[in-house]
């Protein structure tokens, strides 16, 4: 994956939420036509739930505490005792239970849109109500310093200790609800995480999307989808829920210390919205720029890390070059544009910084400023002062949310649009709660060839090109072939013969013509340097078929069979894992994938160069084990011995034209070829 310009142009926009709502809802809400209002209604229709049972429930509370507690709830709490029996007789009440009952209704109403993702509602839905629970607890310390400050004051020792055993009570309440608060939240994200990683790699694997997607062949504005699909996904799920409920918490903190700050100085209050308001304008302005600088980094990391991957999968190649000193420079220029990238970051993230703190520092004094007049005049108690320095923080954490956490949410954007550019290039796969037409890919803008599934092998008047169209390969080529045919291609290097294979197997489709082919799953292809999956020896050997599907007695028939008998002894069993493109040669790779022919039995194969590295005498045994079979094969090579195999030749030209002749015509032509030059020397 070579470094290629990235697209410039990110910032807060409508395209940024578009991506980020393709992601983030079909984990709640499958996506349909104008489903993501259903999604905000659902959020909206939750967060009632959750106001109303926390209600019911601190209703229930503050009942059970008087009873308990008669003499402290009559006369330090009685306030809230009042206002708890003031909001029961008022039609808040019936509001509750409403608004309880309905959209409890609503949910299970449309459990069948929601299609078992009950789970996650379930979840969202207790984080949200412990959310409540911490800020209700705020709220309470807020009141209990207030009381405990003016205790003080008023050196009222009684109340003070009691106020002080009621702030012990709450704290020993709290911390588990903090825990579990913390647990389930990773949890979610963990869970979220599983369904978003299959679902991606669901579609990665259908459709081939994973070759189109490789930027050795079609899509090169796709880079590492590696890194994609594992390290943007957790950052991902992880970050979206932090900040969902940071968000739907500085909501609450907003309301809750709005309005006790309100009570104390309504000039204080409108003050600081209109100040914390402007300070995440200018947010929101530098994080564009930071958006991009991260978009970068992840994809410079990403280069830098598959660098060396890359050297780990070719260590034997560059250890015969002795090609350390290239290769440690390639992969020094790839973490220098790393590091380059992460300098400007970090210029830009203490720009950020600086105004950050300028904005967090300055506003410390503002509430001293505000409130010491009014208690210097009398017209405020001691308590009220300490507390409206809370209130004035939390409110301003609350309206800061965007200001404070720009770098993470920069980052988070560059997470999205990584991911929202690979979901956009996937294909939507049944059940997997998409509904949207994918979009088109430079393939299927270009793709000209029609494939017809019939059960032989048949080109008409077929024009191949390379993928990008740059190159037309071979032109006007009309060929047909019945069951147990044999055909071999030749031509010289580069003409195309490997590209006609990828025709056929459907892998290239850019140019014109009818190509008619079996169903895929009826054909095994066998490539010159032969597939060796990260597995045991008898996964190589059954590959692609599911595991345990063919029983050990065929297997180690088919490895008698093309001459690895002694394969498993060497090795130490069939069930042993290596790093088998190192452990066996070449020819021992192409002979193991022989023997999947023999394991699969597909009836038809198409093999490119697949004996190359074998002595003749193992070539011979190879082709006389297909020619027992009732199968169609293609193959391509350049050895003349291949030719005994065969019955048909097609010669390909590099001036894209092509000639078929039967096998004896063309050894015949190939033999006078060779006696004129032995006569011209
Ligand atoms: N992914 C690709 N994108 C663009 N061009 C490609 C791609 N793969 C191969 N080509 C080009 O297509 C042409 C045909 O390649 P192909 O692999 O079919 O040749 P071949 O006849 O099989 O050669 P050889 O005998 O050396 O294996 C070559 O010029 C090659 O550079």
């Amino acid at each position: 994956m070579t470094s290629r310009p990235a697209p410039q142009t990110f910032r807060f926009d409508r395209q940024l939420w578009d991506r980020f709502i393709a992601i983030a809802q079909p984990f709640f809400l499958p996506i349909t036509p104008g489903s993501t209002w259903l999604f905000a209604g659902l959020l909206l229709v939750l967060m009632v739930t959750v106001v109303a049972a926390t209600f019911w429930i601190t209703v229930g509370l503050t009942l059970l505490g008087q009873t308990l507690f008669p003499a402290f709830f009559t006369n330090l709490a009685g306030g809230l005792v009042e206002t708890i029996n003031g909001l029961l007789a008022s039609p808040v009440a019936y509001l509750a239970a409403a608004a309880l009952v309905g959209s409890g209704s609503i949910f299970v109403l449309l459990r069948k849109r929601l299609r078992r993702r009950e789970r996650q509602w379930l979840m969202l839905g207790i984080l949200l109500f412990l959310s409540f629970a911490v800020n209700g607890l705020n709220v309470a310390i807020s009141y209990v310093f207030r009381f405990i400050d003016n205790a003080l004051n008023g050196k009222d020792s009684d109340t003070f200790y009691q106020f002080l055993a009621v702030y012990t009570a709450i704290i020993v309440g709290a911390i588990p609800i903090i825990i579990a608060y913390t647990y389930i939240r990773r949890k979610l994200g963990l869970i979220w995480r599983e369904w978003l990683t299959k679902d991606y790699l669901d579609r990665y694997f259908s459709d081939r999307a994973y070759y189109k997607l490789d930027s050795n062949t079609l899509d090169t504005e796709i880079d590492n989808p590696d890194q994609r699909i594992t390290a943007d996904i957790t950052s991902f799920t992880g970050t979206t829920l932090v900040f969902i409920l940071d968000i739907l918490d500085s909501i609450l903190t907003l309301i809750s210390f709005t309005l006790v700050l309100y009570t104390i100085s309504k000039a204080l209050t409108l003050g600081l919205v209109g100040y914390a308001f402007m300070g995440t304008a200018v947010a929101v302005v530098a994080g564009g720029k930071l958006i991009a600088i991260n978009y970068n980094q992840l994809r410079l990391e990403a280069d830098f890390r598959y660098g060396m991957v890359h050297v780990r999968d070719n260590s034997e190649s560059i250890a015969f070059y002795r090609g350390e000193t290239l290769e440690r420079q390639q992969i020094l220029d790839r973490l220098g544009r790393a590091i380059q990238n992460f300098d400007l970051l970090i210029i830009w993230e203490s720009i950020i910084m600086l105004f950050q703190r300028g904005y967090n520092y300055f506003t410390r004094i503002v509430p001293y400023l505000i409130v010491a007049p009014l208690y210097f005049a009398g017209q405020m108690d001691f308590g009220a002062i300490g507390q409206a320095y809370l209130a004035f923080f939390q409110v301003l954490g609350a309206l800061s949310i965007v200001t404070n956490q720009i770098q993470d949410i920069s980052a988070f954007g560059a997470s999205i649009n990584r991911l929202g550019a690979l979901d956009e290039r996937l294909q939507p796969v049944d059940g997997a709660g998409r509904d949207r037409s994918p979009a088109p890919t430079p393939q299927g803008d270009r793709s000209g060839i029609v494939t017809q599934v019939e059960s032989h092998v048949a080109l008409d008047n077929l024009t191949l090109q390379t993928p990008n169209a740059e190159q037309t390969l071979i032109q006007g080529l009309s060929l047909a072939l019945q069951f147990q045919d044999q055909l071999l291609v030749v031509g010289p290097s580069g003409c195309g013969k490997s590209s006609l294979l990828r025709a056929i197997a459907g892998l290239w489709t850019t140019g014109d013509g009818t190509i008619t082919r079996p169903d895929s799953g009826e054909m095994l292809f066998l490539p010159q340097r032969p597939y060796m999956l990260l597995g045991t020896l008898r996964d190589q050997l059954i590959y692609p078929n599911p595991r345990n599907s063919i029983p050990e007695a065929n297997i180690l028939e088919a490895l008698q069979q093309v001459n690895l008998v002694h394969l498993p002894d060497r090795l130490g069993g069939l069930d042993v894992e290596r790093d088998w493109p190192t452990v066996l040669s070449l020819g021992e790779q192409q002979r193991l994938a022989f023997a999947r022919i023999l394991l699969t039995q597909p009836r038809y194969v198409i093999l490119d160069e697949a004996t190359s590295a074998l002595d003749v005498a193992n070539e011979r045994n190879l082709y006389d084990l297909l020619q027992q079979r009732e199968l169609l094969y293609i193959s391509v090579g350049h050895r003349p011995s291949l030719l005994a195999y065969h019955q048909t030749v097609l010669e390909l030209s590099t001036a894209t034209t092509w000639r078929l002749l039967s096998a004896a015509d063309y050894r015949f032509n190939l033999e006078n070829l060779d006696s004129l030059e032995g006569l011209e020397s």
